[in-house]
């Protein structure tokens, strides 16, 4: 510098540029210098902040909490897809998927761009950018991209293809433009099988894992509706017409085809078979727009059979897999002829598709399902009880930008449908096997209700019944008392006779008569405890049994009326019977007994005419008149002797014992006149005393007693009498007066 300052002082004019230029730098470097202090002084800050623990801390606070909250979102946003799709399940929505193809080679070479964007932000949902850069957005239930495989597209569709084996039923659809896509989806490829192959390989794999539990059959019939008509496509129509298909109304509201060819299936490779053989026999022809456009609609059914085998409930349910023929603008593809027409048909039923459509997202009460095949056949699909589900293809060329906005536009309003939730679809054979036994079970209930009554009234009636019996038993009772009363004032009556009859001047007589008289007392009137045997059962009381045979008394024995009547007797007692064993058998009869207690014969009578019965005798002489005074045949004013013995003379001792009896007979009929109430009960016509009079001969010391001997008044009491107000009631419309007048116990 000195050097230059010397050499500028010398030659002042040549230097002073250079030091000009010297400052500058001078001016420069100190900025420059100033520069660096500072950034070395930014520096220095720097990295001396980053030591300090409390940032660090709070960086690393700060990631984890970034971190939290990345995974609450993912779990967030995976909740409200799952809640979304729980609502778009109890709504009944139609869900739709959109997919779209990649742009084809034709394209590519045309020089044709995308018009369809995806924003990553936004799920399941698409724009399509117009001409004029406008941008449409378009959500759906889930959107493919080109990129997107059949195996994405399947995995999205499976949970509610495998509802059809919990009984639902379900449609699936394609629907687009041509050469879109929908055959690639639906069929597929060999290489790249779609999602009809798929969804019954996947039917298959979870009727098997189900095995335990559940059995399935699975049917698949296939058919496709060409110009408005319905043909079978697993029927080969080359050899002979094809037959006529037509849509008929099942009885439970469904569509059915009639002759519809069902095969079974057992496997995959089966099911490949049969989508083979159908899509060979579909109508397909060449467009402008795709090589191999489908000029139909094709309809795949697989009929699931489901029963399980815990509960034996039994579900039928149909998964339609529907392949629509593509929608065309017919000016732009250039079809004429055939091709035309089958264009005006496939436009005709997309529009109706469109109408019912509308009208089911309009909530309009009259949907025009029968306006076309198509809509008819999937009218229980559409607006019905079942998940349907529909893939809106779509091209993503600028070229078809029009036909993607149409196919958009209407695929949003089909997601806007609300069908109401699908419904569990039993099968109806089942069903009606169920209706039939609710009927018998109903048929069987009024039986036993019928039955019910029935032993409702058996059981009142038997009350009554028992009502009644218990009063005859009272009244039997009552005459057995007063019977009893009767036989001991008979007998005092009697032995007063006896004793005025017993001065005759011989006592050898005396003794025999008093001993025959005795004899007759004690002979006719029978034991006041009769055997059992005595006393029939009343007939009508069905708890009555028949008496044991019982033995004969002993003083009937012919020994004890051998000593009655003196051993010169008994030679003439059983003169007439050829054994002792027929002797026996005079006695068995109470009135039979009459024979032995008569006194000794004429000796011109002979030994038969002597034990020849006379029935009426005992009945009419052995009754007691407790309270009258009319005289039995001893009690006479002849003397005893005289008038037996006149009595039995006359050999007619019926005629006029029946006199005697006249007097009483009265009284009789009154003791023994038929008890209305028995006669009801036994529905007898006859007057029971005339059948039987046993209780007559009852002893008065039993018969005084309250328990009742004859074996079936036991039988009676024993029976367990149940209390009701009903039996109260029907006791006092049985109660009849009692015929016999009341007795005090003084007055007997
Ligand atoms: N996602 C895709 N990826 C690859 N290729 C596709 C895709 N979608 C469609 N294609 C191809 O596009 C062509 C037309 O497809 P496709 O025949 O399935 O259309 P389409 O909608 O059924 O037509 P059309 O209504 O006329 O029957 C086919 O060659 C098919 O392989």
């Amino acid at each position: 510098m000195s050097n230059g300052t010397q050499d500028a002082s010398t030659d002042q004019g040549q230097t002073l540029p250079i030091l000009q230029k010297v400052i500058d730098l001078s001016t420069k470097i100190q900025d420059l210098k100033k520069e660096h202090a500072i950034l070395s002084d930014q520096v220095k800050l720097t990295t001396s902040s980053f030591p300090d623990p409390e940032v660090l801390n709070t960086l690393q606070l700060l990631s984890t909490e970034h971190e939290l909250l990345m995974k609450k979102y993912i779990k967030e946003s995976s909740e409200r897809k799952q809640l979304y799709n729980e609502v778009i399940e109890l709504k009944g929505n139609i869900r739709v998927f959109c997919r779209c193809r990649p742009l084809n080679q034709n394209e590519i070479a045309n020089g044709c761009n995308s018009v369809i964007e995806y924003d990553s932000s936004l799920d399941n949902e698409l724009q399509v950018v117009s001409s004029d850069s406008s941008r449409k957005h378009f959500k759906f239930d889930h959107v493919f991209r080109p990129e997107d495989n059949q195996e994405a597209v399947f995995a999205e569709t499976k949970p509610i293809v495998t509802s059809v084996l919990d009984g639902f039923n379900v449609c699936i659809f394609a629907y687009g433009q041509t050469g879109t896509g929908k055959t690639f989806t639906m069929e597929g490829t060999t290489e790249n099988r779609g999602v009809n192959y798929r969804t019954v390989e996947e039917l298959f794999h979870k009727s098997e894992e189900r095995a335990g539990i559940m059995r399935y059959e699975l049917f698949v019939s296939m058919l496709e509706v060409y110009n408005e008509k319905i043909r079978d496509l697993l029927v080969d129509g080359s050899n002979q017409p094809a037959k006529k298909l037509e849509i008929k109304q099942a009885a439970e509201g469904t569509q059915e085809v009639p002759g519809l060819v069902e095969a079974r299936v057992f496997g995959t490779e089966d099911v490949w078979e049969l989508l083979k053989s159908g899509s060979r026999v579909r109508s397909v022809g060449s467009t402008s727009a795709n090589e191999m456009s489908s000029r139909s609609h094709c309809l795949l059914r697989v009929t699931v059979k489901g029963e399980n085998l815990i509960n034996g409930q039994r579900t039928k349910s149909h998964l339609w897999l529907v392949d629509l023929a593509g929608s065309e603008r017919v000016g732009r593809i250039e079809v004429e002829g055939e091709r035309l027409k089958e264009s005006q048909f496939i436009n005709k039923s997309l529009s109706a598709l469109g109408d019912v459509i509308s009208a089911l997202a309009s909530k309009t009460a009259h949907v025009p399902y029968r306006n076309s095949k198509l809509t008819h056949m999937l009218q229980s699909s559409l607006g019905g009880d079942c998940k349907t589900l529909m893939f809106v293809q779509v091209s993503p060329s600028s070229l078809d930008l029009g036909e993607t906005l149409c196919s958009l536009n209407f695929a949003s309003r089909v997601r806007g449908i609300e069908s109401g939730p699908a419904r569990k679809q039993a099968d109806h054979a089942e069903l009606f096997k169920y209706k039939q036994m609710a009927e018998k079970y109903k048929h069987d209930e009024k039986e036993t209700k019928k039955l019910q009554d029935t032993v409702q009234s058996l059981q009142l009636r038997l009350a009554a019944r028992e009502h009644i019996c218990r009063n005859l038993q009272e009244k039997v009772r009552d005459l057995e008392n007063q019977l009893g009363e009767e036989r001991k004032t008979r007998l005092k009556q009697e032995t007063r006779a006896f004793t005025a009859a017993s001065a005759p001047p011989s006592a050898l007589s005396s003794l025999s008569l008093k001993q025959a008289a005795q004899k007759t007392v004690m002979e006719k009137k029978p034991p006041l405890a009769p055997s059992s045997k005595l006393r029939l059962p009343l007939r009508g009381l069905t708890n009555l049994l028949p008496p044991p045979p019982s033995p004969l008394p002993k003083q009937w024995e012919s020994g004890s009326i051998a000593s009655a009547y003196g051993k010169e007797n008994i030679p003439k007692m059983t003169a007439g019977s050829t054994t002792t064993k027929n002797t026996r058998s005079l006695f068995q009869p109470r009135r039979i007994s009459i024979a032995a207690v008569r006194p000794r014969p004429p000796p011109s009578s002979t030994a038969s005419q002597a034990l020849k019965p006379r029935r009426r005798v005992s009945i009419a002489t052995l009754r007691p008149e407790s309270n009258s005074h009319m005289s039995t045949p001893l009690h006479t004013s002849a003397p005893l002797h005289t008038s037996a013995s006149s009595r039995f003379k006359n050999g007619s001792v019926a005629g006029r014992l029946s006199m005697v009896r006249d007097p009483r007979k009265a009284r009789y009929s009154r003791l023994f006149s038929p008890l209305p109430e028995l006669m009801k009960a036994t529905g007898e016509t006859t007057p029971i005393a005339v059948r039987s009079s046993k209780f007559m001969g009852s002893p008065p010391a039993i018969a005084s007693s309250n328990l009742p001997r004859h074996h079936g008044v036991i039988a009676l009491q024993r029976k367990t009498v149940v209390w009701s107000p009903l039996k109260l009631r029907s006791m006092k419309v049985n109660r009849r007066p009692s015929l016999l007048p009341s007795r005090s116990s003084t007055e007997i």
